[in-house]
């Protein structure tokens, strides 16, 4: 039977999204989320808003979704999502306004329901309703609302307080099939999991401790390099996926670094670093069944805030032309893919799909983010790029630009023109992602390394998935490291070259923990870079000078350096 297409229009009026520790907060709108979320849970799977087919659409079930546009060529991947390529940040904004335009729906229906005298209060707050964000880069480990408690605390629509299963736990299927063709050892579990204790076993339990240590240990890295992507990287190929500069000659891909540009990871690096950690071997350390875990939302709203900022940051820059890497649903392997590609399956009303283009501006889609409201009462007023270049400051910047900020300070007070000058230093990480087929990350270690394998990694980078012979690549900013844990008097390349020759340990790991060896990963390569950052006079964000690579510091180890080679 036929029904009506569905219409991708965001939620009704304009109001930002909320951090998920503010949003918890928000008795009104934390209340009318988790009732909303709930019902979407509770829907008929076959139901086109229902959290099962709104999940469904990224990976598995790879079926369509509202209505049929014939799947086409040999796609190697089969859920809608792009991943990367140059549509990876945009295709996720029309699939974040459908979650929020569904979920808005029911709690407008759900607000009619509250006692007269709270029902105007409830109303009020389902318009504003938006789907909140989980900045990782600053608060790493959700809150136990998010990913501990097993039941909520809400008012209901009688006023008093009512305790619910939590939605933002897991999603329980209902029923799980064999048809959705899940990969093992996702067909088994009956419930979305985050850091499954057992992969083997269908009733297995998560394990929230380590998830909780994880994300805690990785905070120092996840924000070093939300910062450095803010700040340093300017272009849409670098900024918008992981595939690495030498993969071909596509624009798709980085271009090589120019002397003084300094490295920094793109926006899917990081969000696939919080999809493995999250997920330690559950539903979000896999693509085919990722958006089936709540958290995939705040999770992809926080990319989404990213997307936005650097936008901002950045406003000539938007999808360059490229050609689609691993295919989709409904983009051929090989396609050419640019700003007009149709963002499938996400109807806008005219009806067209959504494209790059008609995504730019939030406010149009009815969601915008606190970072744009300011200044904030008490701060300092300025032009508005000023402000959020400062807050951004203020958030995520972290030992190298508080080296130079005292710097400056110092020069300032003894009124001398002395440069101001660190050197960050940076290992990039290249490796061909179908080598040890799964995901796998590569932790590395200044000083010691931890014997249990499963220990924290506070430096890591470079995920990859079973897809192609791809290479990808990601960046491990290592000062904040070399700073706290070496002991050494300076960031010179006298004192940290031979430092880190003796201290830079590198590891592989499979997304549950487990040790990979590293003769498994032959196109492994670490390399080591300095960038020397300045923070000239008037200016917000360091500026890099001029880069150098150390190949001599990872040469001869076994994925290390090959100095020489193309
Ligand atoms: N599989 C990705 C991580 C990831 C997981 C789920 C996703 O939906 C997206 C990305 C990696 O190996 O890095």
């Amino acid at each position: 039977m036929s029904r009506d297409r569905y219409v991708v229009k965001g939620p009704q009026g304009v109001a930002n999204r909320l951090e998920i520790n503010d949003f918890i907060k928000n008795e009104a709108h934390f209340s009318l989320y988790v009732q909303a979320l709930i019902k979407l849970q509770q829907k008929d799977q076959s139901e086109v808003d229902s959290f099962f087919q709104i999940g469904g659409i990224h990976g598995l079930p790879a079926a369509e979704w509202d209505p049929p546009r014939a799947p086409q060529g040999d796609a190697r991947w089969l859920g809608y999502c792009t991943h990367e390529d140059v549509l990876f940040p945009t295709w996720h904004r029309p699939y974040m306004i459908l979650m929020e335009q569904a979920i808005q729906e029911e709690a407008m229906k759900i607000a009619e329901t509250y006692k007269p005298e709270l029902k105007e209060r409830f109303k009020k707050a389902a318009l504003k309703l938006r789907q909140p964000y989980w900045d990782w880069a600053k608060n790493s480990v959700p809150p136990p609302e998010v990913i501990s408690k097993d039941r909520l605390t809400i008012i209901v629509f009688n006023g008093e307080e009512g305790s619910v299963a939590n939605p933002f736990r897991r999603y329980t299927f209902n029923p799980l099939v064999p048809s959705f063709g899940f990969p093992e050892p996702f067909d088994k579990w009956q419930t979305t999991l985050r850091h499954p204790r057992d992969e083997t076993d269908p009733n297995t339990t998560e394990n929230i401790d380590r998830l909780k240590s994880w994300m805690q240990c990785t905070q120092t890295d996840i924000r070093d390099k939300t910062y450095f992507m803010l700040f340093c990287v300017h272009t849409w190929p670098q900024f918008s996926n992981r595939t690495a500069s030498n993969n071909s000659k596509d624009a798709n891909h980085a271009p090589h670094d120019g002397p003084s540009v300094i490295r920094g990871n793109s926006v899917e690096a990081i969000h696939d670093a919080i999809h493995l950690n999250i997920g330690g071997g559950g539903h979000m350390a896999d693509t085919n069944v990722a958006g089936f875990d709540p958290i995939f939302y705040m999770h992809h709203a926080q990319v989404d805030r990213l997307l936005s900022l650097w936008a901002f940051l950045n406003p000539d820059v938007w999808v360059t032309p490229s050609t689609s890497l691993n295919g989709t649903w409904t983009i051929p392997k090989g396609d050419p893919i640019d700003k007009n590609t149709d963002l499938t399956p996400f109807w806008n009303a005219q009806p067209e799909y959504w494209t790059s283009a008609r995504i730019m501006d939030t406010a149009s889609l009815g969601y915008t983010y606190p970072d744009f409201d300011r200044p904030l009462p008490g701060e300092p007023t300025g032009p508005l790029p000023t402000i959020i270049a400062e807050n951004i400051n203020r958030l995520y910047a972290g030992a190298t630009f508080n080296k130079l900020l005292s710097q400056r300070a110092v020069a300032e007070s003894q009124d001398s023109a002395a440069q101001l000058r660190v050197w960050e230093w940076t290992a990039r990480i290249h490796v061909k992602k179908y080598e040890v087929g799964g995901s796998f990350s590569i932790p590395l270690f200044v000083g010691s390394v931890p014997e249990n394998p499963e220990e924290c990694t506070p430096e890591s980078c470079g995920n990859c998935l079973t897809r192609l012979d791809n290479i990808v690549e990601g960046f491990a900013h290592l000062n904040n490291a070399l700073l706290t844990r070496s002991g050494l008097e300076s960031l010179e390349s006298s004192d940290v070259m031979p430092y880190l020759k003796e201290n830079l340990h590198w590891r592989a790991a499979k997304a549950s923990g487990e040790a990979i060896e590293l003769s498994r990963l032959p196109s492994l390569e670490v390399e080591v870079t300095a960038t020397r950052l300045t923070l000239p006079p008037g200016s917000i964000f360091p500026v890099a000078e001029e880069t150098i690579i150390y190949h001599e510091i990872t040469e001869g180890k076994q994925g290390g350096a090959r100095s020489g080679e193309a």
